[in-house]
């Protein structure tokens, strides 16, 4: 349960300062920012589909976890007995950097279900902040796991990964009602999808239930801009959605709201689109859907299916922020976009914090994708939460120190960053005598 304090870091005007009644702050603009920028601002088609769609007879509340023995021992012994589909549910989360993954899988364990999930998440960044944020918010229970995957684009380097992953969780006795996968902000979903359909194991005991993509209604136009260097992403990840889920509705206009509905049929002409605030959305309208449909994505992409050998394995090792492809789908991230990631230890002044956050976001603010971390601010036991998408930014205090070193840890996603600056300008936020 995620826990509140008494004091929390507020934003007023463009100062951050300690108040003792704010619980959080809302979202707040870069004020100075917005006073001067307002614009700131392979292998073959495979028979792994086969029973995928042969044997599929809906049965939305089938779940695999009443036996005992593995989920793989159980589904062997089901199999040939039952028209009903009892592979596990599998569900993709993805959408654009900052526009909500995460809340909406925050929502998803929080809601009071009964089923258990296993949730794999992928993070695009020098510095893991996503599993302490996810765990802050609420603690796993009833049998909820969490599997990292850091440092890799679920789409390449750590595809390998969710592979083992995925294959270890079919060989426990461990019982899961469905699988929830976060992808990282920039990634293209082709290769985790196409992971449900070339690997044979996996394709015999999971079903892709369906792709929800969440997008950032305030900065969507944005994304689709070629300028940014973003736009391949956000439009992959909008297409292949089966579920849109249109967030932060609170920040725009209805014209924007109608704007961004436009554009997200145009890109998507079959997924439902429902707009909401922090991913409120009736979770059965989410899972176990069964809407994941591979017909229309091979309509769109005959070669939706065909990738080489080496991508299969994945080992085609390579850094991040590059080039690289997987079979017919080009995947190139933009050079420029990069991650810088501060671990510091010491506490930081807030004013000093503010001003400096407050100047790189009128200067940088459009190139700035994303900023999380969990911050040491001086004068609170408790960590800082840290979130920033662009320009807009809030805070939250989160669980106290303790013991703990008090260690700065915070990610910075965007274009052209300057390593060295950013961390020399971090570090003098610091006060001196911690
Ligand atoms: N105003 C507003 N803020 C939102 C809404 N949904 C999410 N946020 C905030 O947007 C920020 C990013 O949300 P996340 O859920 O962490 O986004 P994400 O897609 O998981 O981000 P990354 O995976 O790190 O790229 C957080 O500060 C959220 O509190 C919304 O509907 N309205």
């Amino acid at each position: 349960m995620f826990i509140f304090a008494t004091s929390t870091v507020r934003r007023s005007s463009d100062r951050f300062h300690l108040s003792q009644s704010s619980q959080r702050w809302g979202w707040q603009w870069c004020c100075r920012a917005l006073r001067t920028r307002r614009g700131i601002a392979s292998i073959s088609v495979r028979s792994a589909a086969r029973s995928l769609w042969a044997s599929a007879a809906p049965s939305p509340n089938s779940s695999p976890s009443g036996a005992s023995g593995t989920v793989a021992e159980n589904m062997e012994s089901a199999s040939g007995t039952d028209e009903v589909d009892q592979r596990i549910p599998v569900s993709i989360l993805t959408g654009f950097l900052g526009s909500g993954k995460s809340t909406l899988l925050n929502r998803i364990l929080k809601t009071k279900h009964g089923k258990r999930y296993a949730v794999i998440e992928n993070e695009f960044g020098e510095v893991g902040i996503d599993d302490e944020l996810v765990k802050n918010h609420i603690r796993l229970e009833g049998g909820d796991e969490l599997f990292e995957m850091n440092n890799g684009c679920l789409c390449c380097t750590v595809r390998s990964d969710l592979v083992r992953i995925l294959r270890r969780l079919l060989t426990r006795t461990t019982k899961y009602d469905g699988i929830l996968i976060e992808t990282t902000g920039m990634a293209d979903p082709t290769p985790v999808i196409q992971t449900f359909f070339l690997d044979e194991t996996l394709a015999d005991f999971l079903r892709l239930d369906g792709v929800i993509t969440v997008v950032d209604a305030k900065h969507l136009q944005m994304h689709l801009d070629p300028k940014h260097g973003v736009r391949r992403e956000t439009v992959e990840q909008i297409a292949f959605a089966d579920r849109l889920l249109l967030n932060k509705i609170d920040l725009v206009s209805s014209a924007e709201r109608r704007n961004a509905q436009e554009t997200l049929r145009r890109l998507n002409a079959t997924a439902p689109i429902i707009p909401c605030v922090r991913a409120e959305v009736p979770i059965e309208e989410l899972l176990n859907m069964r809407a994941f449909d591979l017909d229309r994505i091979t309509e769109r992409d005959p070669f939706f299916l065909a990738m080489d050998e080496s991508s299969e394995n994945g080992d085609h090792q390579h850094e991040h922020e590059h080039e690289h492809e997987h079979g017919e789908h080009d995947h190139i991230h933009d050079h420029s976009i990069t991650s810088v990631g501060i671990l510091e230890p010491g506490e930081l002044d807030v004013d000093r914090l503010n001003e400096w956050l407050s100047n790189f976001l009128s200067e940088r603010g459009e190139d700035i994708f994303r900023m999380k971390g969990i911050l040491s601010i001086h004068g609170t036991d408790r960590r800082y939460i840290f979130q920033g998408v662009h320009m807009l930014f809030e805070s939250m205090p989160s669980e106290p120190w303790g013991t703990d070193p008090r260690v700065n840890r915070l990610v910075f996603i965007g274009r052209n960053l300057d390593r060295a600056a950013i961390t020399e300008a971090f570090r003098t936020c610091l006060r001196s005598e911690t």
